[in-house]
């Protein structure tokens, strides 16, 4: 087992609109709604936009569903990950709580990589989520049982994944709070 000169344990916090800015936006049913349909519907309108990229490379929006497994904790964090070309959001589709791990960049020797000092875990009940382009993000983390979630992202030309593993000697984990 390599020394360890890094040790981040990680327990989350609430997630809120404000909290979230820096990463992405919140979807959830806030702010004033618009009425339509003859007052029989609230629209919660523009919550978040979808970004995909620059033409002509644009691509499209399209719609999937992860069917997640849920994830054991305490548990290792060995990478993060981000979309260069375009946002990415998580629906969910029950009211399974989940996590969001997030985290800024920065640069070292030239190239960008997540910034461990920034690293920001979420506890997240009902809202969903959509990272900006280029946000480091953890891959999806699902809690307590197996969860459906409607996903909103880029299909289109180029590479639109960027992973960093974090050197082996880090200790880096995530904890739901005590
Ligand atoms: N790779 C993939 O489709 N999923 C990830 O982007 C994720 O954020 O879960
Ligand atoms: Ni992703």
């Amino acid at each position: 087992m390599a020394a360890t000169d890094v040790t981040i344990q990680l327990t989350p916090q609430p997630l809120t609109a404000e909290r979230f800015a820096p990463f992405g936006e919140l979807v959830s049913a806030r702010g004033k709604p618009i009425m339509i349909n003859n007052g029989t519907t609230e629209r919660y309108h523009n919550l978040a936009q979808v970004t995909l990229g620059d033409a002509p490379q644009a691509g499209q929006g399209i719609i999937s569903i992860f069917r997640a497994e849920p994830r054991l904790l305490p548990m290792p964090i060995t990478m993060m990950e981000r979309h260069p070309l375009g946002s990415q959001a998580f629906l969910p589709a029950s009211a399974e709580p989940y996590l969001i791990l997030v985290c800024l960049s920065k640069t070292v020797d030239g190239e960008e990589q997540p910034d461990p000092a920034t690293l920001t875990l979420f506890y997240a009940e009902g809202a969903g989520i959509n990272y900006k382009a280029n946000c480091w993000h953890h891959p999806l983390l699902a809690l307590n049982q197996i969860s459906d979630f409607w996903i909103v992202d880029r299909l289109g030309p180029g590479n639109n994944l960027q992973e960093f593993f974090f050197p082996e000697r880090w200790d880096i984990s995530i904890h739901l709070a005590d």
